[in-house]
């Protein structure tokens, strides 16, 4: 039979329960280390990740407590959260085994064990930790085809250097970090940039949408509950705050986080841990928050919707991002990048965008910033069927700012309008006609006389 697994290390001083483990074992491991005492478990687990490890609770000489076996577990799962580890207790050593489960052992065998026994614990216990590492693999790869590589915090507007500037001296500290931005700055990649620069990014960051979730759940989504805690709590539930043990926490939207809830966050920050939901025991918690929010610095001092001491919890770092309208040099870029995107995703032509319809674009207040102009992109990759990209591919509700549609307020007036458009296209183009009239989609006759009649 192949091994199903390739390492496993047993952790005891006796010898000869060390080759029993070998023995009982052999056919499931590719290989099978021995060590005598837990001091050499740590730097063995600097070097090697093993599929399962067999702990022996008590080393010294006639100690019965199981202390040195638990605090060995603690550091053994501080190094690797997913470590499938199984004690080797004494028959009657119960408790202490109980306990090492809660503590997160994975099952515990007594002294002597059965062969069958054994294997069977060690195979369900190496399984267990790989499948919680494919999930992890799997989570990470998902999220990183939903806002990793794929989209990289983009401008080159002065603020936008200073936000990565400070990104990367913030992100390798462990400071907590708000992010202030309007809807679709892209206030998501700047915490996922945070997290990927930080010391924690072998973990994937755990993401909460305080906009999004119902005011019911909020405790139990951060804070998780214990069975039967209330009225369809069936089953146990780590809350956020414990999933992103070792990690981050992004708390998105947290203007959202009702106030009764906020003192309980700000318990949970400052002592480092939490309780769940009906249950009084807390859960000690090592986690780094990036919060994010719409609001303004001026609704956010209001003490009536955000607590001020969970403020300045939060906000070691501020991170600001402006909105796309005070960056419009950066608009070309971002168009490039997204139409470019889209057209290798719809099979489409890379077309170009005329120098005025880019000027339009330029001039669009995008009041759904970042996020608006990136479905901007995909429609009119979508849409466009001419050698170039057109206006009209380009749906901008509003048209805010845009002086090529600049409406006179009171009157409709298409002459006026067309002599605008006229003037317009004539400098942009340094007085050519011919290129003047190919941008207004006219012949070089009829820009002509539509100068001659409106005296240019
Ligand atoms: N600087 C940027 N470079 C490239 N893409 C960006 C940038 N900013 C935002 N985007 C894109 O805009 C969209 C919205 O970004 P993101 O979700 O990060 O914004 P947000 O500020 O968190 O929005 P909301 O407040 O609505 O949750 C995403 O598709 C993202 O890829």
């Amino acid at each position: 039979m192949d091994p199903t697994f390739s390492l496993a290390v047993v952790v005891d001083d006796d010898p000869d329960i060390s080759l029993a483990a070998r023995l009982a074992l052999r056919d499931m491991f590719e290989r099978i280390e021995a060590l005598p005492s837990p001091a050499e478990l740590l730097p063995f687990l600097k070097r090697e990740s093993p599929d399962a490890i067999l702990l022996d609770l008590n080393f010294e000489r006639a100690a019965t407590d199981g202390r040195e076996g638990l605090d060995t577990l603690a550091r053994i799962m501080k190094v690797d959260p997913d470590a499938a580890v199984v004690i080797i207790t004494a028959h009657g050593a119960v408790s202490v085994a109980v306990e090492a489960i809660k503590r997160g052992a994975s099952d515990f065998v007594a002294k002597p064990w059965s062969n069958e026994r054994l294997a069977a614990t060690v195979r369900s216990a190496a399984a267990l930790r790989q499948s919680k590492i494919d999930a992890r693999v799997e989570r990470s790869r998902a999220s990183e085809l939903a806002h990793g590589a794929e989209t990289p915090l983009l401008g080159e507007a002065a603020a936008m250097q200073r936000v990565r500037s400070l990104i990367e001296r913030a992100a390798p500290t462990d400071a907590n970090v708000v992010i202030l931005g309007e809807n679709g700055t892209g206030k998501e990649i700047v915490a996922r940039e945070v997290h990927r620069l930080s010391r924690r990014s072998a973990e994937p960051m755990v993401s909460i949408d305080l906009g999004a979730t119902s005011e019911t759940l909020f405790e139990s989504e951060l804070f998780g509950h214990v069975k039967g805690a209330f009225t369809g709590a069936a089953g146990e539930r780590i809350g956020r705050l414990k999933a992103a043990d070792h990690s981050s926490l992004f708390l998105d939207e947290v203007g959202n986080l009702p106030l009764h809830l906020q003192p309980k966050l700000l318990t949970a920050l400052e002592q480092r841990q939490v309780v769940p939901v009906g249950s009084n025991r807390p859960v000690p918690i090592d986690v780094r928050v990036i919060a994010a929010t719409n609001m303004s610095q001026d609704q956010l001092a209001d003490e009536t919707r955000f607590r001020q001491d969970l403020l300045f919890r939060l906000n070691t770092i501020e991170i600001h991002l402006p909105p796309l309208r005070e960056r419009r040099e950066d608009i070309p870029l971002l168009l490039d990048h997204y139409l470019g995107i889209y057209a290798r995703k719809y099979d489409r032509p890379l077309r170009q965008i005329p120098p005025a319809t880019l000027e339009t674009l330029m001039h669009h207040d995008w009041p759904g910033n970042v996020r608006a102009l990136r479905h901007a992109a995909e429609r009119a990759v979508i849409m466009a069927d001419g050698d170039h990209y057109g206006l009209e591919d380009f749906p901008l509700p509003g048209r805010a700012g845009a002086p090529a549609v600049a409406i006179p307020q009171t009157t409709l007036n298409l002459d006026q309008l067309e002599k605008q458009m006229i003037e317009r296209a004539l400098r942009m183009h340094h007085f050519n006609i011919s290129l003047a009239a190919s941008e207004l989609g006219l012949s070089r006759g009829a820009l002509y006389r539509r100068m001659e009649k409106h005296g240019l």
